[in-house]
């Protein structure tokens, strides 16, 4: 990368745009960090932190809040987005004109557009205009919290045009952040959006004290689950065996940290829907983009029975006992059917 292209645009202050605005200042570039709360950004240029969602976090000086997207934009060669998945496209639409032809597009988004059951890579591509080869997404075991502690992690960049992702890969690679590159970005965006569905769902199996084998249980099922749509959808499966599938599935259905795992936890121990969405403050993307990632695999004639379940439970009514009651009594099935 020139030096001009040090120049990086963070869209979104919340938990990961903090945090990757760290790993990209860590890794030598200029960060403008677009937040929408005028309070919020003021904080963050004071005090460096971010008393809402990252309060321990020590941003460097090249770290330079605002709430100007047109300020965010000038001069920043990589636009990395990091708004929640269903917000982000009347924001697209009203920023296009800010950026230039030679723009390229970072998604930090794990999620699936509702309605339209499009990936964040294709509204992208569709609100900018932008081509596939400046468009790329970083997916993998990335807990916010742990980076901004500068804790060992590993991502994957992937960009159907591999010199953007290597030059992606290149502006973030920190002596703590280690991102691989990858060509699939089908793979790589389901494999974090379907990740957060299965943390809800594992999160309710926790919160209701089934034990360490249930989690187990729903952690590999739900990756046969999103290795079947992947492949239904021409991800490779290796993809979905790797950081942004497998990996990110390990992180976000272990942790406390996770708001997909606590949203599901907090179902489990007996909390209505709306008193969970209550005690989230944060992004749990998974609670929308289930009925979305339940759509795709309709649409491409998969089975998904954990995704469904969480769906019947987050916006079907049905209770948490009885989702488990129904899992379990699925009729017996060979582990290597395929659909
Ligand atoms: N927090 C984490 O550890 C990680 C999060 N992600 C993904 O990053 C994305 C962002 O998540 P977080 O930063 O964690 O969420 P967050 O809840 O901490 O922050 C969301 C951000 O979106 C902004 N936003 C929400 N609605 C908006 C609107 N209508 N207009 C403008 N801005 C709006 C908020 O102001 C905030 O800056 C999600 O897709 C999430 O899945 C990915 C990897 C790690
Ligand atoms: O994507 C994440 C870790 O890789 C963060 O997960 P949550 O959105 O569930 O907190």
């Amino acid at each position: 990368m020139d030096r001009m292209s040090r120049r990086v645009a963070v869209y979104g202050a919340g938990s990961w745009g903090t945090a990757f605005a760290l790993v990209l200042a860590d890794a030598g570039c200029d960060v403008t960090l677009w937040g929408r709360r005028p309070e919020l950004v003021d904080a963050l240029n004071s005090t460096h932190s971010n008393p809402d969602y990252l309060p321990q976090v020590k941003l460097p000086g090249t770290v330079w809040a605002t709430t100007d997207p047109a300020e965010a934009a000038h001069g920043a060669h990589l636009a990395v987005l990091a708004v929640s998945a269903q917000k982000v496209r009347p924001l697209l639409e009203e920023w296009r004109p800010q950026w230039t032809p030679d723009t390229v597009f970072v998604s930090l988004m794990k999620g699936i557009e509702l309605g339209t059951g499009m990936l964040m890579s294709q509204v992208i591509a569709e609100t900018t205009g932008a081509a596939a080869e400046r468009i790329a997404v970083l997916s993998g075991p990335n807990l916010a919290a742990e980076i901004v502690d500068r804790m060992p992690a590993a991502s994957v960049v992937a960009c159907a045009e591999e010199r953007t992702a290597a030059a992606v890969q290149e502006a973030c690679h920190t002596h703590y952040f280690r991102p691989y590159t990858n060509t699939d970005v089908v793979g790589c965006e389901l494999g974090g959006a379907i990740k957060n569905v299965v943390a809800l769902a594992v999160g309710v199996t926790t919160g209701m004290g089934l034990g360490d084998n249930a989690k187990a249980a729903l952690i590999t099922r739900g990756l046969a689950e999103a290795t079947r749509l992947g492949v239904a959808m021409g991800a490779s499966p290796l993809t979905l065996a790797g950081l942004a599938g497998m990996g990110d599935l390990v992180a976000t259905c272990s942790s406390t940290l996770s708001r997909n795992h606590t949203f599901g936890r907090h179902l489990g121990r007996g909390l209505t829907v709306e008193e969970a969405r209550a005690a989230t403050t944060q992004t749990a993307e998974g609670v929308a983009s289930c009925q979305a990632v339940l759509g795709l695999a309709e649409r491409h004639g998969v089975e998904m029975p954990i995704t469904s379940a969480v769906v019947d439970m987050i916006h079907g009514g049905r209770a948490p006992h009885e989702a488990v009651r129904e899992l379990m009594s699925r009729a017996p099935r060979s582990e290597s059917v395929r659909r």
